[in-house]
């Protein structure tokens, strides 16, 4: 690559300027308070973390993962994802903590993009991890948890698609035989490729029957009938189990009250590969990519020597932002403008001000080449100036 100009940024990083500071803030805010009242602590993990471990827990494509050396040449990835640090903590540092832990995080995750994808490669993701709980009761906590905070943030025209990972993989490795096999159907679910997947499974020369399970799963997506549709698509054990497990959770979400706002997706698949059950995903009309989403892994915790049942979600801002699509409201700021000779005055005037709660800038007059710029961009401004004892305030 040639030398990047000055004001150029690596690829996918964005600034993020005032006004949609204060919106971001505004929502980040609301949802974080309203996670803690739900009994979810708070917590804080380093932005590096090793490769060997956290790097290779979350379950990334390779290619997503920004990887650079510490000192002593040891390999270390920007996080990609919150869920296996804080994995690593419940192994680690909370290992006396007593099982189920309730934790949340605000992060800022990173993931390396192409050129042509244009996505952004550092997202901020608030989210909750349920560790140590295997029961529907859990997994529905979550999904509630996850549409009341999106609720609360303001959104309304949403749908949250259910899916389960268990039941898929048994599906697939019943007709296909083989892990890989498998991960080439999976690929086209994953990019929501439905013709792909048909074209694909037809070229598959498979048995009639079998060919006519991989196209029914397309079909198994609806309301509650969707499990029954599925049980005769299956004829084991472990797939029917996974049926049930979505039986259960679809009466506890109609406890919270949120069933209406989900559907059930038997299609569905994540881009992480560490779930191992229930699975989620939360789309807004008119947004290409799903805003927030999560479920169940099983298996991640025993990587960090602690084994335990776990679910959880993440929710990203920016596209949570771009889903409410408000405008972005800059709290307005005033400005105290003072000439030398009534600097204390002014001093004295923005402060009370400030416990007044307001937004306040003060200005000395003569550090200002451009008077009507500056009054053009506050909300409201006063004068300290003129002669002493002489006050042209407004
Ligand atoms: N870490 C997942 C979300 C999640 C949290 N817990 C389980 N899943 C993600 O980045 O999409």
């Amino acid at each position: 690559m040639s030398k990047p100009l000055v004001f150029e940024k690596p690829l996918g990083m964005h600034d993020t300027l005032p006004a949609l500071y204060e919106t971001k803030k505004r929502i980040r805010t609301k949802i974080a308070s309203f996670i803690q009242s739900w009994g979810y602590q708070f917590i804080e993990t380093p932005t590096l973390e090793y490769y060997d471990t956290v790097g290779a827990a979350s379950a990334m494509l390779e290619k997503q993962l920004f990887k650079l050396l510490d000192q002593e040449g040891n390999p270390l990835v920007l996080r990609p994802d919150m869920t296996a640090p804080i994995a690593r903590v419940a192994g680690s540092s909370l290992k006396n903590a007593a099982y189920p832990l309730r934790l949340a995080y605000d992060s800022h995750l990173f993931q390396a993009q192409q050129r042509e994808g244009g996505r952004p490669a550092e997202y901020e993701q608030i989210g909750i991890e349920l560790i140590g709980d295997g029961t529907r009761s859990a997994d529905a906590e979550v999904i509630a948890l996850m549409i009341a905070a999106l609720k609360e943030a303001g959104l309304e025209n949403f749908k949250v698609a259910v899916g389960h990972v268990g039941f898929m993989n048994k599906l697939f490795l019943d007709v296909v035989g083989t892990q890989e096999r498998a991960e080439a159907l999976r690929k086209f679910l994953n990019e929501k490729n439905y013709v792909g997947y048909r074209e694909h499974v037809k070229q598959l020369k498979l048995s009639s029957i079998d060919e006519r399970r991989l196209l029914a799963l397309l079909g198994l997506r609806g309301r509650k009938e969707t499990v029954d549709e599925a049980m005769n698509v299956i004829d084991n054990y472990e797939s029917e189990a996974a049926l049930k497990e979505l039986q259960s959770l679809w009466s506890i979400l109609e406890a919270y009250d949120v069933a209406s706002d989900v559907t059930l997706d038997l299609t569905l698949v994540r881009h992480i590969s560490y779930y191992t059950g229930i699975v989620f995903e939360a789309y807004a009309e008119g947004l290409g990519s799903p805003l927030a989403g999560g479920g169940r892994y099983d298996e991640l915790l025993e990587k960090f020597n602690r084994p335990a049942q776990a679910t959880g979600f993440g929710i990203r801002l920016d596209h949570l932002i771009e889903a409410l699509d408000g405008e972005e409201v800059e709290a307005p700021i005033s400005c105290l403008i003072f000439t030398k000779e009534h600097q204390a005055e002014a001093i004295a005037k923005a402060k009370e001000m400030r416990e007044r709660g307001k937004r306040v800038v003060l200005q000395d007059l003569s550090g200002v080449a451009d008077i009507d710029a500056l009054t053009a961009r506050y909300d409201d401004i006063s004068f300290c100036i003129g002669k002493k004892g002489k006050e042209n305030g407004s």
